[in-house]
């Protein structure tokens, strides 16, 4: 599922490429930035994700037979198709670490390739990056409020179609333990796991024997759905049976499942019949459209519940569509670029640049990150973007510069990770964080800012622009 064709761009790159070829400056060089504007969720932070994805996917792109013929029949040059049937991206790449936390308006990322590589990639790389970090972020938030207790990925079926693939990997960079998706589950390495659905137990004439069946199916692992007719009255006590009679033969009900109703009632109740039965080894899972919310909600109702299963919500990024993440030009053909606008919010950053975070002695986040040019090796005063007047001092922070050439000539430089480790790294970030921009309301505004030296080069462009129109 990793293989994509050079296809995979919006028509745009490629018209664009053919007039770069047909002018002949297919070899000059081009910065873009990867970044984003607004955090999702109305939250305090991000998680980085789908790197490895990307790395992978850019450094098998290509355009084979079937591709060309059919830009030959849009109207796409002989001369071009040549050159695009050698394509192959042999540019530089430099990135924030998979996992890491992020913010607005800062780069994430850096391509510093050809014009027409760097163009072609694209559509690809905001496909990729937006998707898996927009569901990353929702895992993490999920994660910060379950504390301890298992989450599960339940979302292939609710996913916009095929992305409930990277959804998965996505989620488990967030802090998911396991996922219901077999193929992500096989790709990706995670753990699988899984339940029963209610057209099993309807399908038999009597729930004890569905759960009997199950339960001898599977009975290392066996969780059973108990709400199918009557949680209380019936489900619980058969699942209670059929527990009773794993125990006889050396066997151990994992848990029962919850999927309608007050689920912190039905948990409290359902806790208090196991017990009663000797049974406080099973656990409880719950799942229907829980979210963050939804979850911190019935944990502060003290609802047993120790197994969560999150589907729609999750893999969606319920409820913000997409991260608006962006790809802009910094530099052509080693010219600094900007993009002017009406917003200055909008103005892009010129240069290739390099972005430092603050730190405390004790190694915790302060709250800032300053962008400055690539060649400074920290910035002593950052200043607000957007806001020249506002500045703040920074000499005595220690500054970790973010950006790591992780491709060049568009080979891979980086180790692969597991999943586990990325996520493992992207909870030890988090915890870096204090914790007033980790709340749901009103989170603290991480602070972003720029070098004197970047603040001056835009404004150099900006004047140099105002000066063309006049
Ligand atoms: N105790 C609770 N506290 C907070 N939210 C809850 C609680 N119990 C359930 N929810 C959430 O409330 C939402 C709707 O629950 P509701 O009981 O209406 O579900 P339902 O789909 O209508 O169930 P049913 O299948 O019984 O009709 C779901 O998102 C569910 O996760
Ligand atoms: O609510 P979500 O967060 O999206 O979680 C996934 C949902 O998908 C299943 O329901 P579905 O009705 O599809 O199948 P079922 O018959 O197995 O319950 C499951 O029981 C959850 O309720
Ligand atoms: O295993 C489960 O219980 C499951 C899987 C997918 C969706 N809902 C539930």
């Amino acid at each position: 599922m990793n293989n994509f064709s050079a296809t995979y761009t919006d028509q745009y790159q490629l018209a664009m490429a053919q007039v770069y070829f047909k002018k002949g400056q297919k070899d000059h060089s081009a910065i873009f930035d990867y970044y984003f504007r607004k955090l999702p969720f109305d939250g305090g932070y991000a998680v980085f994700a789908g790197l490895e994805d990307l790395l992978e996917v850019i450094s098998n792109l290509r355009f084979d037979e079937s591709d060309l013929e059919f830009l030959q029949s849009q109207g796409f040059e002989d001369e071009f198709l040549n050159y695009l049937k050698e394509f192959r991206f042999k540019g530089k790449i430099y990135s924030v670490a998979e996992g890491d936390i992020v913010f607005p308006t800062r780069p994430i990322l850096q391509v510093e390739a050809n014009i027409i590589e760097a163009q072609i990639i694209e559509t690809i790389l905001l496909n990729l990056l937006n998707f898996q970090t927009l569901v990353a972020t929702k895992a993490s938030r999920i994660r910060l409020v379950a504390g301890d207790a298992t989450l599960l990925d339940f979302g292939l079926r609710r996913a916009q179609a095929t992305g409930g693939y990277f959804a998965t990997r996505a989620a488990i960079i967030g802090g998911f333990d396991a996922t219901s998706n077999v193929i992500a589950a096989k790709n990706f390495n995670i753990p699988v796991s899984g339940t029963m659905a209610h057209s099993f137990v309807q399908s038999y004439d009597d729930e004890l024997e569905a759960f009997r069946d199950f339960a001898q199916g599977r009975p290392e692992d066996c969780v059973l759905l108990v709400d199918t007719y009557n949680t209380l009255k019936s489900g619980v006590p058969n699942a209670i049976t059929v527990a009773k009679e794993l125990e006889s033969r050396r066997q151990k009900l994992l848990a029962i499942r919850l999927d309608s109703g007050d689920l912190s009632y039905f948990a409290k109740e359902s806790r208090k019949q196991l017990d009663a039965a000797g049974l406080d080894y099973v656990k409880i899972a719950a799942s229907n459209q829980l979210d963050e919310y939804v979850i911190k909600s019935l944990l502060e109702q003290q609802a047993p519940i120790d197994i969560f299963g999150v589907g729609t919500n999750l893999v969606t990024g319920d409820p913000d569509g997409a991260l608006d993440g962006v790809y802009k030009l910094a530099c052509s053909n080693g010219k600094p670029r900007i993009k002017i606008s009406e917003s200055i919010f909008k103005v892009t950053l010129p240069h290739k640049k390099q972005v430092f975070r603050m730190k405390d002695e004790s190694g915790k986040c302060i709250g800032a990150d300053a962008i400055g040019l690539y060649h400074e090796s920290t910035v002593e005063e950052m200043f607000h973007p957007f806001e020249p007047y506002k500045s703040m001092n920074l000499e005595k922070f220690n500054q970790e510069a973010l950006l790591h050439k992780v491709m060049e000539n568009g080979e891979i430089l980086i180790d692969k990770r597991s999943l586990k480790e990325i996520s493992d790294y992207s909870m030890t970030r988090l915890s870096e964080l204090p914790i007033e921009y980790k709340r749901f309301n009103n989170p603290h505004i991480y602070k972003i800012g720029i070098s004197e030296t970047l603040r001056d080069e835009r404004e150099k462009l900006i004047q140099a622009s105002k000066q063309k129109l006049k």
